[in-house]
């Protein structure tokens, strides 16, 4: 593929670290310091599972429901009290490296944002190996599409996504909607120590199981599309958060960066923000506490007074853009 540069150009920097290194720089769980790599993932889990069983025992919920024929297309919606309908939607996308992970285990964030009025859609896709990375994008713009048709009077829908998730999110800035005959009232996309480039992905183990050529790579990668196809921002009440943590890996870390310049310069309003002290499994679960940056964002009030907490860091506009040579 001829790719067009923009910004500085230079050599990614993973293409000179040896196999070891980037095994361990795309194993979050290995830069997590408040605990041992696996019991990071086992509390990562148990918050997990804990928060939606929480969830489905207190709020007014329809589980499973289908957004489309397949199997695995399903989502369950947590509603906070009252009739209404116009509400805006907060909807999140699990992580997992596109081969775990589960809606019934990632309703996090259900028990604060309906107190404050909102309400949460979890989205369950066909992880790998039963689903291809174009498959699950294809669902996911699904989902959004069903909740736009079911809900037509929302006041946003809200995407957040974390890892995998959130490239799956960020895929949705290149969706077609005109093919699906109705585009979702989309206002915000959070996205949360995401992977947007995913050629290195194709030399660690996480590849095992998903198989993805170089090919499916360069078409399954947010960042390389939206430099290849510049086009003007199509949605344009849209605002974009990339956020990642402190103590993600350095990998992440860049993927987040350079995904947030490339955002800005293709004229898409966006925000960057390193969260201090958090890591890739703390950035989530910390969703399940009202006092948490994240779960502050305000998405109860009218989208008039909509704010996000967070300044636009001019320190990460003016880093060189690393942007590799191709
Ligand atoms: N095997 C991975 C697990 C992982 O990356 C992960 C686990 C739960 C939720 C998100 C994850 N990462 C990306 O999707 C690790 O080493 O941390």
């Amino acid at each position: 593929m001829d790719v067009p540069h923009a910004g500085r150009r230079g050599e990614a920097p993973w293409k000179k670290m040896s196999k070891e290194e980037l095994e361990t720089q795309y194993s979050p769980s290995r830069w997590v310091v408040r605990l041992g790599a696996e019991e990071a993932l086992r509390t990562y889990s148990q918050i997990g599972a804990q928060a939606t069983s929480q969830a489905r025992a207190t709020r007014r919920s329809l589980l499973h429901v289908p957004y489309g024929d397949g199997q695995g297309e399903k989502l369950d919606i947590y509603l906070p009290d009252g009739v209404s309908t116009a509400l805006p939607f907060f909807v999140f996308l699990h992580g997992g490296y596109w081969q775990s992970g589960s809606k019934d285990t990632s309703a996090f964030m259900v028990d604060p944002l309906t107190a404050q009025g909102v309400a949460v859609v979890i989205v369950a896709y066909d992880i790998a190996p039963v689903g291809t990375l174009d498959l699950m994008t294809e669902q996911v713009t699904q989902s959004l599409v069903f909740l736009q048709k079911q809900y037509p009077s929302n006041k946003g829908i809200y995407l957040c996504g974390h890892s995998a998730g959130a490239h799956l999110a960020a895929m949705m800035l290149l969706a077609n909607w005109t093919k699906h005959g109705v585009s979702p009232n989309l206002r915000g996309l959070f996205l949360v120590s995401g992977v947007y480039d995913l050629e290195p992905i194709l030399h660690t183990s996480q590849n095992d199981l998903l198989l993805l050529t170089l090919e499916d790579a360069q078409r399954n990668s947010p960042q390389l599309r939206l430099q290849t196809t510049p086009k003007s921002p199509s949605v344009p009440a849209l605002h974009i958060l990339v956020v990642v943590g402190q103590h993600d890996s350095p990998e992440f870390q860049r993927h987040s960066r350079e995904f947030f310049q490339v955002l800005c310069l293709g004229g898409w309003k966006a925000t960057f923000e390193e969260l201090p002290d958090m890591d890739h499994f703390a950035i989530i679960e910390n969703l399940s506490q009202t006092h948490y940056v994240l779960t502050q964002v305000g998405l109860h009030r009218p989208p008039a007074t909509w704010q996000l907490p967070f300044a636009v860091n001019p320190q990460v506009l003016s880093e060189p853009l690393n942007l590799e040579e191709r």
